[in-house]
């Protein structure tokens, strides 16, 4: 059967290793290295699909937690699925939930059926397995869903991540068996192991061997020092088969998008750009910039003079910060589609620079110009 995704390599920078390469699902092709944006509650916040499609998004995540509990995946399903619920008929992948349940909801018991926890809203108990996790991501119909696994936290010790991994290992086979439709939907492996090599090549080896059409590494991006997740990248993607997408969860900061890539990650995503821009924090080719500070209250110029978004063509920082300020929800939807739009931009400049063979001299200019060096 062919499977539902596909990667096509189109090539390799001979500086840095990187890979430029397209992403084939149901709704649609995307290029590679891509930074996905976060839709966690069926919604980029703040943002519509014409926005999103006007900075070229071809794929957004989701997430099976969220939805599950609000409104709920049998009324996404009765919708006719999450591309016609939120209107958005180009690539969605899903988040399996595991994570969510670790970082949101206290009282966790995790056994080998599955986790216990807390509704984060209500205090309701409640449990969520591999089955549970796929049943859910088959009603909501994304391209690609990911297997539900255990983010330890981090630190932990060699012996409790080694018994996590290999649990993840045994919830990956049965996240493969209550698959319901492989032939419209793409199950992604997520590689565990935290900081050791060894638990980390065990992983990657367990999940290339149920041959999944696409793999992840989790267990990133949650408080480790960033040469800490890049060597772990150094270590962990080798294992992964080249002709298949390598997605690296939580990650969305622009030098651990273009340190990931140099790394051979296909695939991004994180809240930060969003996030920060509900409270007034922009990301520009200067470096961070926060509207809402004193000395912009005259400042006209866009945010920032290098961004051809057609919030930097409009609006001045003055305007902006006078929104943000006033805490008025078009502030924050003009530094999100910024911000959105920056790193958007800013993963075009990479793909560019790996088709030019010279994504190691823009990491160089990119962090000189952003600040990165003087961090
Ligand atoms: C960087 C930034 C701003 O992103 C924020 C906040 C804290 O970090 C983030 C991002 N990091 C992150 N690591 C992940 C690891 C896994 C994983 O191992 N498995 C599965 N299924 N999903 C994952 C999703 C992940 N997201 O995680 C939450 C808690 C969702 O908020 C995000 O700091
Ligand atoms: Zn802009």
């Amino acid at each position: 059967m062919k499977p539902a995704v596909t990667y096509e390599h189109i090539k390799t920078c001979k500086q840095s290793g990187a890979r430029l390469g397209k992403v084939h699902t149901p709704h649609g092709t995307f290029e590679t290295p891509v930074f996905m944006p976060v839709g966690t509650l069926a919604t980029v916040k703040t943002l519509s699909p014409e926005e999103l499609k006007e900075m070229d998004a071809g794929i957004i995540l989701s997430n099976t937690y969220h939805l599950w509990l609000r409104p709920g995946h049998d009324i996404i399903k009765e919708a006719g699925g999450l591309h016609k619920f939120m209107n958005w008929d180009r690539a969605i992948l899903t988040d399996s939930g595991g994570f969510q349940v670790f970082s949101l909801s206290d009282l966790r018991k995790i056994t080998e059926e599955g986790v216990h926890f807390r509704n984060h809203m209500s205090g309701e108990k409640l449990f969520l397995s591999p089955e549970g996790a796929m049943e859910i991501q088959n009603a909501l119909g994304s391209d690609i869903m990911m297997a539900f696994d255990e983010c330890p936290p981090y630190p932990a010790s060699f012996e409790y991540m080694k018994s996590s991994v290999e649990r993840t290992s045994r919830w990956a086979e049965r996240c493969l068996a209550a698959h319901k439709r492989p032939e419209d939907q793409a199950l992604f492996g997520i590689v565990q192991g935290g900081e050791y090599e060894d638990l980390r090549k065990q992983s990657a080896q367990d999940l290339v061997s149920l041959d999944f059409p696409g793999y992840a590494i989790g267990g990133l991006s949650v408080g480790e020092p960033k040469d800490v997740m890049n060597r772990v990248l150094d270590f962990t993607t080798p294992w992964l088969p080249a002709d298949k997408p390598r997605y690296l969860m939580g990650v969305g900061s622009p030098d651990s998008l273009i340190d990931g890539a140099i790394r051979g990650i296909d695939m991004f995503d994180c809240v930060l750009p969003t996030r920060i821009a509900r409270n007034g924090t922009c990301m520009t080719s200067e470096g961070r910039l926060v509207v809402r500070n004193a000395k912009y209250a005259r400042d006209f110029r866009p945010l920032d003079e290098n961004c051809s978004c057609h919030v930097c063509q409009t609006y001045s920082r003055a305007y902006i910060r006078h929104l943000v300020k006033a805490n008025e929800t078009f502030g924050f939807r003009l530094t999100s589609y910024h911000n959105l739009h920056f790193l958007a931009n800013l993963m075009k400049q990479v793909r560019q620079a790996i088709m030019d063979d010279r994504l190691l001299d823009f990491k160089e200019e990119f962090f000189e110009q952003y600040g990165f060096n003087k961090e």
